[in-house]
């Protein structure tokens, strides 16, 4: 379970998150929605323990990201398109973060085959494309076999077999009892994928409902997610 209790965030005299607090539950997909600049990321990288919150509290199972024993093992996290080693392939990537970790070599090959990149385990990763760096970094994040699982914009660069893909395997996650906190953007995605969402306007929780309570007759989430953030977008078209 995570937990965030007022937790705030600000850069100089803006504050990007303000007392945030709401409970993500294993068990379900949670979607975490907001326009560009709404502080997801910032949120996310506060959870875990890689930006330090001004005030307020963000915990994995009742603990701060950096004072969990044993970190792969009980989350997940992809934050942005993983960073790999020029000379590494995929394989050689998975392993040497495997043997950091004290996880099994065994694992690298499960991760490889659920993440669907076994074909291209043995070339560079530095040379894949976006989708296929999303793929390992998502590898990555399975390799310790977590309860915990944070994803930010998973599907970029994903091609419609990668979408269906994740879906799939999140819903696969959830059903296991894990939990699944995963921003994006794609609002008919998160429509298919998510059982409860958070959505987040300016660094201010607008909604923490479930899906179906957002969800509109014909399925979309648009006209609720409009409406939510109508006075929260920053970067938006003149009209
Ligand atoms: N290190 C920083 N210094 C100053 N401002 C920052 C810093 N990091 C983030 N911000 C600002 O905080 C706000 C929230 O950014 P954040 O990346 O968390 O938003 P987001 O919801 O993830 O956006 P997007 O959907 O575009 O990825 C933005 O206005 C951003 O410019």
């Amino acid at each position: 379970m995570i937990q965030l209790d007022r937790l705030t965030k600000r850069h100089g005299g803006t504050t990007v998150v303000h007392e945030l607090s709401c409970t993500v539950l294993p068990g379900r997909v949670t979607g975490f929605l907001g326009p560009n600049g709404a502080g997801k990321s910032t949120t996310l990288r506060m959870l875990l323990g890689l930006t330090r919150p001004t005030s307020g509290r963000a915990t994995i199972g009742g603990r701060h990201y950096p004072d969990l024993p044993d970190p792969l093992r009980r989350v997940g996290a992809l934050l942005e398109a993983t960073p790999v080693h020029q000379e590494r392939t995929a394989r050689q990537h998975l392993r040497a973060l495997a043997h950091t970790h004290g996880l099994p070599d065994s694992r690298v090959g499960q991760v490889l085959a659920l993440a669907g990149i076994s074909a291209a385990a043995d070339r560079h990763a530095c040379r894949f494309s976006l989708g296929m760096r999303q793929r390992l970094g998502i590898a990555a994040a399975l390799l310790g076999d977590p309860a915990v699982l944070v994803l930010d914009e998973p599907t970029n660069g994903l091609d419609p077999d990668g979408v269906h893909w994740l879906r799939l395997l999140l819903h696969e996650l959830a059903a296991q009892g894990r939990t699944v906190l995963v921003s994006s953007h794609l609002l008919s995605e998160m429509a298919l994928t998510a059982h409860h969402l958070l959505i987040l306007g300016r660094g201010r929780l607008l909604a923490d409902a479930p899906l179906t309570d957002l969800r509109a007759a014909d399925g979309s989430l648009e006209p609720a997610y409009l409406a939510l953030t109508r006075n929260s977008v920053e970067f938006g078209a003149v009209r």
